[in-house]
């Protein structure tokens, strides 16, 4: 399964030229590696060495490198071409809803979901239904904006990069919208979940641009993907 791919590469004078795979660190990669393997990627082996300060890795595919980024920043490499093929959540996708990314694969890990949290006792989803403004604390201010303007509530958001849980009792925010996945971040923290805005699962993304102009060799990591998930 891991021969080096025929690439036939008609790309924009890239004939032969290297793709780049950007991948998550954090927790999607603990559940990308076994997909990698069964997709024939074996990046080198300082990859899956959290102490190391590598940030681009060969692969034994010499067409191949992997950059290990984070998450958010998955879909930026991605769209702006500086990397060809990537792997994100769908929350992501879906707060910056970059036109250049197509998403054909679902890869089916790291699921969870995009919900909207308030301190046990709160007014719900109804009592939210009568406001026309809400503070809303986040890491996803799109994803927010768009939910409450949708039922014709403001929302002033706070942006945070994580522990969003604490910011209705230290009175930044009234709720939060934050990923849920087992609740109990929201419990540890007296938060409830109202409202469910998106289910989350990861997906393989890939620059609509170098899918049109390389899209042999892209293609046939898609196909690879494809069968990586079938034999899972
Ligand atoms: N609790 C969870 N359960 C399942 N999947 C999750 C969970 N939290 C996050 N994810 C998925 O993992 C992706 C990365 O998570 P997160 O943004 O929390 O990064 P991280 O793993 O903490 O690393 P970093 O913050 O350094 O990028 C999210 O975009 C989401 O798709
Ligand atoms: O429902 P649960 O199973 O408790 O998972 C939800 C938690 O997971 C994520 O945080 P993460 O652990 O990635 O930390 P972060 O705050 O650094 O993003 C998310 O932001 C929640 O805090």
């Amino acid at each position: 399964m891991d021969q080096p791919i025929n690439h036939k590469t008609t790309a924009s004078g890239a004939e032969g030229a290297q793709l780049v795979l950007a991948l998550p660190k954090g927790r999607i990669l603990k559940e990308v590696s076994p997909l990698l393997a069964r997709a024939g990627i074996r990046p080198a082996a300082d990859f899956h060495d959290e102490t190391s300060r590598r940030l681009r890795f060969e692969t034994n595919d010499p067409d191949l490198d992997v950059i290990r980024v984070r998450s958010f920043d998955v879909a930026t490499f991605v769209a702006f071409g500086a990397a060809q093929i990537g792997i994100c959540g769908a929350d992501v996708l879906m707060e910056f809803d970059y036109p250049e990314i197509y998403a054909p694969l679902d890869l089916g890990i790291g699921a969870c979901r995009v919900s909207v949290a308030e301190p046990v006792g709160g007014a719900g989803a109804q009592g939210m239904a009568r406001q026309s403004r809400v503070a809303v604390a986040s890491k996803y201010p799109n994803i927010a904006r768009r939910h409450f303007a949708a039922k014709g509530i403001q929302a002033e958001v706070v942006h945070l990069n994580g522990a969003m849980e604490l910011a209705p009792s230290l009175g930044l925010s009234r709720l939060i919208v934050d990923l849920v996945q087992t609740g109990s971040t929201l419990k540890a923290n007296g938060l409830v979940e109202t409202d469910v805005i998106a289910q989350v699962t990861s997906r393989l993304i890939v620059n609509r641009t170098a899918l049109k102009t390389r899209p042999e060799a892209i293609g046939e990591w898609l196909s690879r993907f494809r069968a990586a998930l079938a034999s899972a």
